[in-house]
């Protein structure tokens, strides 16, 4: 099928690549030059593993294409809406300026018949005021949230772990389901949950999801608070709760909190729409979770300067990691960089790290030093934070690293470390609500 796909952020270029990997002739529109020269020349724009792969699989069989230009969205019979949603300058509410501002370029171009497939997350109602203005030239509307993690896209978008289709109600519903099963045949294995529904559930599904996830984490991060003043490890509490089914193991790993373009700027969107409905005490609590989220930035921020007696000026702190998760290079709301910024802004000597991440953290923040490699970082370090969990942190020795730094301190703001481990070779080790 002849697909486009309107902005190839992180989303929609794994989205458009993935499209023509499942057999489909894709066009990749962006309003961003750099990004569609970049693809264009079979380049990911992020880092993000499996990506450049099936961005030269798919160009070399010549069904991907990208494109400045939206005139070469005209002929493709779906289209995916994948622009970004961000927080409003000051306030909570998603901004939907770019939404409104692809779909209001792509109507000149749409035929009848044509679907507008919605896969950015925005607020409840968003999809039924789209719907109307396709509708304006005779094309129809779906929405259908897109679940991908970061770091694990392409394989989220090749084998999603379910779908999720909101559809107009009676045939236009039916035809638009028709589409989309044709767009996501191989993608479908005879197991994989497929959700029809509304607009309206399709859209709080997807804020809902990562409202649940966000409040997992700080559930686990506030018994990380009470671990902290009790002597108690978070870490086998949650290996211990986790155990139960009902509750699960994933998502309780207590840290530094969650950050990303995605799960901060969701529960905080979806907060601001609940209090327009007039519903805003159902959803208070994730204002606690945010909160929750937020004091665990300072948590680790505080406990550095606490193994620095109190004193950061001019002492060496090694910031390991800068992304907000690993295998990605995304800074967005990261809780890492976060940290470093903090840190420099307390006077210490701040030397940060990331693998990916250094790029995207010096364009926002270029009053931080960079090391060029995980060593330099260390080198000298009064103290050593690990902010994001590379594999490559993880797997630090201590003895080594020990003969690179001054102090023998580790603060480990993901709890990623084996602190048994980092003890038995001299260290203090500091988790986050672990002894
Ligand atoms: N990043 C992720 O892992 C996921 C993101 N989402 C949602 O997907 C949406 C996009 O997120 P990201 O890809 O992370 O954002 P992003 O900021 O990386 O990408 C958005 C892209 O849209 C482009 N754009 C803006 N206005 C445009 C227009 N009028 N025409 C064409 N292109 C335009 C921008 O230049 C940019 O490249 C958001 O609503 C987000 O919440 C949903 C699931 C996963
Ligand atoms: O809407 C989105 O954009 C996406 O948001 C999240 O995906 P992502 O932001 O890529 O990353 P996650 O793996 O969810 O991690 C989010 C943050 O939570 C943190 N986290 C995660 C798990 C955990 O146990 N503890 C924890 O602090 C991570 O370090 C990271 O900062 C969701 O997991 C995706 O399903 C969703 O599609």
């Amino acid at each position: 099928m002849k697909i486009s796909v309107i902005g190839c952020g992180y989303l929609g270029a794994v989205h458009a690549a993935s499209m023509a990997e499942l057999g489909h002739e894709v066009v990749g529109i962006d309003v961003d030059a750099a990004k569609i020269e970049m693809l264009s020349a079979g380049r990911a724009p992020f880092y993000e593993p499996g990506l450049p792969e099936i961005l030269t699989s798919a160009r070399e069989s010549g069904r991907l294409t990208f494109s400045t230009d939206m005139a070469d969205a005209a002929g493709a019979a779906v289209h995916f809406i994948a622009v970004g949603t961000p927080q409003k300058k000051g306030e909570y509410a998603a901004d939907l300026t770019y939404v409104n501002g692809a779909v209001d370029a792509l109507i000149p171009f749409l035929a009848e018949g044509d679907l507008v497939v919605g896969k950015s997350t925005v607020p409840v109602g968003t999809a039924a005021d789209l719907a109307a203005r396709v509708e304006t030239v005779g094309a129809s509307l779906a929405w259908n949230p897109e679940f991908l993690r970061e770091g694990f896209a392409v394989q989220d978008t090749i084998s999603p772990d379910r779908l999720v289709y909101g559809v107009a109600a009676g045939e236009p519903g039916q035809r638009a389901k028709a589409q989309l099963d044709e767009i996501y045949a191989k993608a479908l294995s005879e197991d994989t949950p497929l959700v029809v529904t509304d607009y309206a559930t399709a859209e709080l599904v997807k804020v809902a999801a990562n409202a649940f996830l966000a409040t997992k984490i700080s559930f686990i991060n506030a018994m990380a608070e009470i671990a902290e003043v009790s002597g108690a490890d978070v870490t086998q509490l949650a290996d211990a709760i986790g155990h139960d089914a009902r509750i699960g193991r994933r998502f309780l790993n207590a840290g530094v909190g969650f950050g990303g373009g995605c799960l901060p700027k969701d529960i905080r969107a979806f907060s601001a729409r609940a209090e327009e409905l007039g519903r805003g005490e159902s959803v208070a609590f994730l204002k606690e979770v945010d909160a929750i989220n937020l004091r665990r930035r300072q948590r680790v921020v505080d406990l550095v300067i606490e193994t620095l007696g109190g004193q950061p000026f001019q002492k060496k702190v090694a910031v390991l990691g800068l992304a907000f998760k690993p295998d990605s290079d995304d800074v967005r709301d990261s809780p890492a960089l976060d940290v470093a910024v903090q840190l420099h802004g307390r006077g210490a000597d701040v030397l940060a790290y990331d693998p990916e991440a250094m790029a995207n953290s010096a364009r926002l923040h270029p009053q931080l030093n960079f090391a060029e490699s995980v060593d330099a970082a260390l080198q000298d370090a009064d103290v050593v934070v690990v902010v994001t969990e590379w594999k490559e942190f993880r797997a630090l020795d201590p003895v080594r690293v020990a003969e690179l730094t001054r102090g023998k301190i580790v603060v480990d703001g993901r709890n990623c470390l084996d602190a048994v481990a980092w003890r038995a070779a001299g260290w203090t080790y500091k988790g986050m609500g672990r002894p």
